[in-house]
């Protein structure tokens, strides 16, 4: 009834070369490229690599960190389900603890959300860690204030968070931090784009 394409490394095919057509990636390193037209394809928006910011080597030291067998941590169970763990390449541990019971007491004690409290319970593994934040500002914000009163340094942080509350403020706060970092500027972001980036680290091929 419909004429469609229907074979699926097909439609990656041209997905990806439409990025790489209509995107202005010049001026990108390589590696940050292809993790650009990731989070592209996730989102359907080439203007996308105008907001992105990302510090020196922050692709090629999460790469490494996940060679090492780091974590990667999640702030939403969305990113987490989003990573594809056979891309990983030592089968990784993908950790969210949002849902971990401790965490709505932890959120009360703090006076915070629940996503950001529940990063509280990274602190035995933060050390090193590939972090991954495509959902909520404040745990993008707690995040921070963990590591300047001296919790463990992650490998990178994928600070993608989306909205209107805190996202692009919470941005702007991590890239101007000593940590290694990519953000995508302003209101944008969201679970899908951010295990998007993921994915491209962990992956060989695009
Ligand atoms: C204020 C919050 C925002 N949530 C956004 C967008 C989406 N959130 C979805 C879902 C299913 C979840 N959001 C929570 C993380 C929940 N969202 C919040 C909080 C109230 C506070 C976070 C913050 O401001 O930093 C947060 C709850 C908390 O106490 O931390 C979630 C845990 C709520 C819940 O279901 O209990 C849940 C995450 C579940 C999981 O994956 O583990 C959406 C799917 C929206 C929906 O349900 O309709 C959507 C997903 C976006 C995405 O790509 O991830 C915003 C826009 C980020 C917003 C914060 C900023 C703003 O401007 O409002």
């Amino acid at each position: 009834m419909y004429e469609y394409e229907k074979d699926g490394a097909e439609i990656y095919r041209q997905s990806f070369a439409t990025i790489r057509a209509e995107a202005d990636l010049a001026g990108l390193p390589e590696d940050l490229a292809r993790v650009v037209v990731r989070m592209i394809h996730a989102c359907g928006q080439v203007d996308l690599v105008a907001d992105v910011l990302a510090s020196d080597g922050v692709v090629a030291g999460a790469r490494a960190a996940l060679d090492a067998g780091a974590p990667v941590l999640c702030d939403a169970q969305m990113v987490a389900s989003g990573v594809t763990r056979r891309r990983l390449p030592k089968d990784n541990d993908v950790v969210c603890t949002l849902n971990d019971p401790r965490v709505p007491a932890l959120a009360a004690d703090l006076g915070t959300t629940r996503t950001a409290a529940a990063l509280e319970l990274w602190r035995d593994r933060l050390d090193g860690a590939v972090v991954a934040i495509g959902n909520a500002p404040t745990a993008l914000f707690h995040l921070l204030e963990m590591v300047a009163a001296g919790a463990p340094r992650p490998a990178a942080v994928l600070g993608v968070p989306v909205g209107f509350i805190g996202a692009a403020e919470s941005k702007e706060a991590l890239a101007a931090s000593d940590l290694p970092f990519l953000v995508v500027r302003g209101r944008r972001g969201g679970s899908a784009m951010t295990a998007a980036a993921v994915n491209a680290i962990a992956s060989d091929v695009e």
